[in-house]
């Protein structure tokens, strides 16, 4: 596995808006055609299982994106919950969503599910919350993969979501490397690495080949590219100039009335890549 989506060989940014997060004034199947006309050219979200799967393809395909990722179902999100993977009574319900997401996947033509672990719940010992965890990935990895689909784990950062199971990246290959599947890959989020350590294009390079899906936003406040202290133009150049030819998840809180002008202003230079060199 390698961190080169080989589905297009070219160098160049693609950008995902994550409609969970953006254009929320309006209705969840409206958000596609807002994002393209923004000039995003795919989508993400928390979750489509509250809409028809035929009713998000029609939106997605109306709108001309396409579906980069979405999660496996997390569990009860208004009260908190953040993925259910590490809770070891909820296993059959994890894994009837596995299939559920393989539905919608292959309705929304989409070849990445993301994995959130979940909180340890009071009672659950950090070893019993892993070693559901690993069985769970362990499940689902090669069931996805005959379907066509990778799966991807996420590292969430413990000040936003206080007592998530896969707190770093490195946490997050730690887990891969113990579930031993090569069906199973890292979601690197940026925002929550720059809360959790920093060191962002290091920690990159260090985990380049199982990364398969990036997300950003600003921080602090989790907003768009150019509101807070990660320097975008640098790390975007860098990523592509390091072999990364994914995705770009947009999954930030905007604050610009006026909508996502960052995109045109933030493109990779020459002059920023060079400077990956120097990086390792
Ligand atoms: O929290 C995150 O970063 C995850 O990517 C997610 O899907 C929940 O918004
Ligand atoms: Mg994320």
């Amino acid at each position: 596995m390698t961190s080169r989506d080989d589905d297009d060989a070219a160098a160049r940014p693609r950008f995902a808006a994550n409609l969970s997060m953006l254009y929320t004034d309006r209705p969840f199947l409206d958000r596609f055609a807002a994002a393209a006309a923004d000039g995003f050219t795919g989508a993400e979200f928390v979750s489509p299982y509250e809409q028809p799967a035929a009713a998000v393809a029609a939106a997605l395909r109306e709108a001309g994106l396409t579906q980069v990722l979405f999660n496996l179902p997390a569990g009860d999100w208004a009260a908190g919950e953040r993925g259910i993977a590490c809770l070891p009574d909820r296993v059959a319900e994890f894994r009837d969503g596995v299939q559920r997401a393989i539905e919608y996947a292959h309705a929304l033509g989409c070849s990445r599910l993301n994995c959130l672990a979940g909180i340890a719940p009071a009672g659950v010992s950090p070893a019993e919350a892993e070693s559901t965890l690993v069985a769970n990935l362990q499940h689902a990895a090669p069931l996805l993969a005959d379907a066509g689909i990778t799966l991807l784990v996420e590292a969430v950062n413990t000040r936003d979501v206080p007592g998530f199971a896969v707190p770093t990246i490195a946490d997050a290959e730690r887990l891969r490397q113990r579930v031993g599947s090569p069906d199973l890959a890292l979601q690197y989020d940026l925002y929550h690495a720059q809360i959790m350590h920093g060191d962002l294009l290091p920690t990159y390079l260090r985990h380049a080949e199982h990364i398969q899906h990036i997300q950003i936003a600003d921080h602090p406040g989790r907003h768009e590219p150019g509101t807070g202290e990660i320097n975008y133009a640098f790390l975007l150049s860098a990523l592509y100039a390091a072999g990364y030819t994914g995705w770009i998840g947009c999954e930030y809180v905007p604050t610009d009335p006026a909508g996502p002008s960052w995109l045109t202003e933030i493109i990779p230079t020459t002059e920023t890549a060079r400077l990956t060199e120097t990086a390792h």
